[in-house]
């Protein structure tokens, strides 16, 4: 059986507010580890959703298996309604689900404009097998993937290769390659890990950005402010399971979380 699947443009189809991805019953388990145990979520559409968690709860293993990547112990998902629990995961992009990685993943003999490039491309497979590119189609890649060099800040950087910019806007570019494809929900695994202040703070901006066009945010992030900050809801993972779900001042506040993630982490900064 061949599931269609339909590219999407990144305008809500649905109010705000309602759910774009539904996560229900989800387990991952390694052997004897339960990375994942009984995970049940919605993501709000036009909203930036967060997960805390101390190390190993289990917050990358949620987005690997949202994207497919990992294979699920039990349980399914549902993306604008869709049961997409058992597609391939190169499917998943053209579904409309866009995603960055925990450590940059980018080409470094290619430009910055070749990486983002890249992620059209994958959504240029969607064309019809038997039909080669035509000029139209070039040139509305090339505008789209101006435009997120553009949204992201890189614009007069496309030139030049990875390994001449710093951490931060290589992950930009990374940012960069996943809202090409104009995606309807964008996952960010530790958008701001080795980041310095600055580059933390600019990264925060561009989500709240991303977000006042309407594009619906998961991310994964240890840095509690930046995320109480740009969050509209939080979820706290620990052992695996869910345990706080609601705005993110409740959720910091919330004594389970207290002492799963800030007591584990021996920081406590953002409880004065
Ligand atoms: N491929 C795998 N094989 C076996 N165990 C795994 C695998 N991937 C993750 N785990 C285990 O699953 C648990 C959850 O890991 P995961 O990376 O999802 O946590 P995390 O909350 O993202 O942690 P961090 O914040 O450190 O990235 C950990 O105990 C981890 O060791």
């Amino acid at each position: 059986m061949t599931t269609e699947l339909v590219r999407r443009e990144p305008d809500p189809s649905g109010p705000e507010g309602t759910a774009v991805l539904t996560v229900d019953d989800l387990a991952v388990h390694f052997g004897g580890i339960k990375a994942v145990d009984g995970v049940t979520l919605d993501l709000a559409r036009g909203k930036v959703s967060g997960i805390l968690g101390p190390n190993g709860s289990g917050k990358s293993t949620l987005l690997g298996a949202i994207t497919r990547l990992t294979p699920l112990t039990r349980g399914s998902f549902r993306f604008e309604g869709q049961d997409y629990s058992h597609v391939r995961p190169e499917e998943v992009a053209k579904l409309g689900i866009g995603r960055t990685f925990q450590t940059v993943r980018l080409l470094d003999d290619l430009t910055v404009r070749e990486n983002v490039q890249l992620g059209h491309d994958l959504i240029a497979g969607s064309r019809p097998w038997w039909r080669r590119p035509d000029s139209a189609d070039r040139e509305a890649a090339d505008a789209a993937v101006t435009r997120a060099l553009e949204r992201t800040g890189l614009a007069g950087k496309e030139g030049l290769r990875p390994g001449q910019l710093s951490y931060g806007l290589q992950r930009r570019v990374e940012i960069a390659r996943a809202i090409v494809m104009s995606p309807k929900l964008l996952l960010l695994d530790e958008p701001t890990a080795g980041m310095n202040r600055f580059e933390r703070e600019e990264i925060g901006k561009l989500m709240s950005d991303l977000r006042s066009e309407g594009l619906t945010q998961l991310i994964v992030e240890h840095d509690v402010a930046m995320m109480v900050d740009v969050c509209d809801h939080l979820f706290a993972m620990n052992s695996g399971q869910l345990i706080a779900s609601g705005t993110p001042t409740d959720v910091v506040r919330d004594p389970a979380v207290r002492e799963a993630y800030l007591g584990k982490q021996g920081n406590d900064d953002r409880d004065s």
